[in-house]
């Protein structure tokens, strides 16, 4: 199993990142729409030239900073296979030829023989569920089995690394939860990056996410970490959390307009330095008055907007958004524009350096 790490710069895309993979493990690069996650993956790839280095285990596959020629591995003899949003099986081919294909073009002494290659084929189809369908042509499958014939004829190559570009957003309601599941078995022990928009894909198959917004990666650490701990704006909205931003000031925050957000601190921050408050918006309760006598925080904002969020409404407001009942919306008679008093209880907030 190989480590994978990645100093890489694509400059017309403004796109500079450094990282590492372990052996094994499964990175989720997140990011809004033009962060930059696939210029990553195409770099990795080897679809487009990075200046600096990608190193695979002791193999460099591309470095700028050797010389004047350089190093530049082809994407076919990386050891890495790409599976992307769409299938894109080969029309003509069967189901087995689709993916006894990756065997046969291997590059070098790991080349299989026309045998060999659809022995494999067999025992990837079985791995993904789909022997029943050898003998198909891609277009007799729905798009939740042609991905999984992708996934076979991806693993078949036997790839030191899996990059997935978001590999169930063409896929119906119904097919994704089965291809998730797949992958999560099949990740498993793969070394692997991911590229998703979904928190679920991200909390379910990466054991550490990597977050980009505009070309460099703003948060990275334990899954669990990220989603729960975000320490970027684009790693609070994904994970459904409020974050804000100040200083420290004790067991509290001091937002930039003065007022304290009071909270628990899980490593000390010194006074002063930079911090942000992480609040779920399940935990934040909406009033029209002050709450007289709380102990919690009570904070004045405004609602900036109202919408559905699964069973409840969320309240966005200049400050937090807050998840509430329909019945409280309507009890309580909110409209977008109105002033409202925030309630959180100190210990519903995570204080963390930023
Ligand atoms: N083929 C290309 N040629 C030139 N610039 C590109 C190309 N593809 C993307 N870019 C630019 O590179 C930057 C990063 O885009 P990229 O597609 O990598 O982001 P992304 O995070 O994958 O976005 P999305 O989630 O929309 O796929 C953007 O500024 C984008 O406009």
């Amino acid at each position: 199993m190989s480590a994978l790490s990645a100093d890489l710069r694509v400059a017309d895309r403004d796109v500079e990142v450094h990282f590492t993979v372990h052996p094994g493990e499964t990175l989720a690069l997140l990011g809004a729409n033009g962060a930059g996650k696939s210029t990553v993956l195409a770099a990795l790839a080897g679809l487009v030239r990075p200046e600096g280095t990608v190193r695979l285990a002791d193999r460099v596959l591309s470095d700028t900073t050797d010389g004047t020629r350089g190093t530049w591995v082809p994407p076919h003899d990386r050891g890495m296979a790409l599976l992307a949003q769409e299938a894109r099986l080969f029309p003509h081919l069967t189901v087995r030829d689709n993916v006894a294909f990756g065997p046969r073009s291997r590059g070098g002494h790991v080349r299989r023989s026309k045998n060999q290659a659809r022995d494999d084929a067999e025992r990837w189809l079985a791995e993904v569920g789909m022997t029943a369908y050898g003998d198909r042509r891609p277009r007799a499958l729905s798009g939740g089995q042609q991905q999984r014939v992708a996934i076979a004829r991806a693993l078949a190559t036997e790839p030191q690394v899996l990059l997935v570009d978001e590999p169930l957003a063409a896929l119906d309601v119904e097919s994704a939860p089965e291809i998730r599941d797949l992958l999560r078995r099949v990740l498993a022990s793969r070394t692997t990056i991911l590229v998703t928009h979904e928190v679920l894909d991200a909390a379910l198959l990466a054991d550490r996410i990597a977050v980009l917004d505009a070309g460099r990666i703003v948060d990275s650490g334990e899954t669990t970490r990220v989603l729960s701990r975000p320490r970027s704006d684009f790693g609070a909205r994904f994970a459904g959390l409020n974050l804000v931003r100040g200083v420290a000031h004790g067991q509290a925050l001091r937002m930039p307009d003065g007022r304290l957000l009071h909270g628990l601190t899980e490593v000390p921050i010194a006074d002063g330095g930079r911090a942000a408050a992480v609040v779920a918006p399940s935990a934040v309760s909406v009033h029209l008055e002050a709450p007289h006598g709380s102990p919690r925080n009570t904070l004045d904002a405004t609602i900036v907007e109202l919408e559905p969020h699964g069973h409840v409404v969320r309240v966005r407001t200049d400050l937090l958004s807050a998840d509430i009942t329909a019945a409280a919306v309507a009890e309580l008679g909110l409209t977008r524009g109105d002033r409202v008093v925030l309630s959180v209880k100190a210990t519903e907030v995570h204080l963390h350096p930023a």
